[in-house]
């Protein structure tokens, strides 16, 4: 079967050294790795934002040859960090996320719903704060309904209810059949991932199931930390 992202040995200069990478779809996928590891770096050259060496191909097809529309109708990025200039509103940032569908606003009003930003709706984004600016990025994701989604740190500044709704919107999305890379810092968060890709230093160095992967070894020789892995996150959605 044709995976959904293929990265063939991506290289960026002093960011990330010969990383490959293939995700199919339904897959839900977790990027770890310490402070400076390479996940932003990657999901960029994922996305198609950051020139890299080696090849990234969506679906089979180089991302070269994938026209600039189609390519906003195939994936979304959500950047690290969520900081607008203008006042836009809410919504209309959000249905932004419409524009490579001829802006027909398909979806934006469940995307705000989704993201508990109905009642922000017509707010100036730049009068957010942090964990609702992050939503507004997530949901104009979410409104692009394209099938490959990368985000870069989506729970940072959430709070533990709206990360837990995150995590289920991602887990709904691929079990819709959509991919999801994303990047975390929260390992405690790993057992809901179906893989986890670790990054030390700009390379790959483990990718697979959370509780293969994420061995006490490895988390002492990446992270420098003794610690154990066990399903931790006990709060759920009332
Ligand atoms: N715009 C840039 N130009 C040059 N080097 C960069 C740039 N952005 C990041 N780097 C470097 O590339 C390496 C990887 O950075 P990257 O942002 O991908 O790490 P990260 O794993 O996402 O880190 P964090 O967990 O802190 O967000 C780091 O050494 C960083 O200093």
């Amino acid at each position: 079967m044709t995976n959904v992202l293929d990265i063939i040995n991506a290289s960026v200069p002093g960011r990330l050294t010969d990383v490959s990478l293939r995700l199919g779809s339904g897959t839900m996928a977790g990027l770890v790795g310490p402070n400076g590891s390479g996940k932003s770096t990657l999901l960029q050259v994922a996305s198609g934002l950051l020139p890299a060496s080696g090849e990234v191909r969506w679906g089979g097809q180089q991302l070269p040859h994938i026209p600039i529309l189609e390519r906003g109708r195939r994936t979304a990025w959500v950047p690290q960090e969520a900081r607008f200039e203008f006042g836009f509103t809410v919504r209309s940032v959000v249905a932004q996320g419409r524009y490579a569908h001829g802006d027909d606003n398909q979806g934006v009003d469940e995307a705000l719903a989704r993201l508990d930003l109905t009642a922000l709706a017509d707010r100036p984004v730049n009068h957010l704060s942090g964990g609702e600016r992050q939503r507004v990025l997530l949901a104009r994701a979410i409104a692009t309904g394209a099938p490959l989604q990368l985000w870069d740190e989506p729970l940072a500044a959430l709070d533990p209810r709206h990360a837990l709704e995150i995590l289920l919107l991602g887990n709904k999305h691929t079990r819709a059949g959509g991919t999801l890379l994303f990047s975390l810092h929260d390992l405690r968060m790993a057992y809901i991932l179906d893989i986890v890709v670790v990054l030390h230093k700009g390379r790959l160095r483990a990718a697979g199931v959370p509780s293969k992967v994420l061995t006490p070894d490895l988390l002492l020789e990446v992270f420098g930390v003794r610690s154990e892995i066990t399903p931790s996150l006990s709060f759920a959605l009332p």
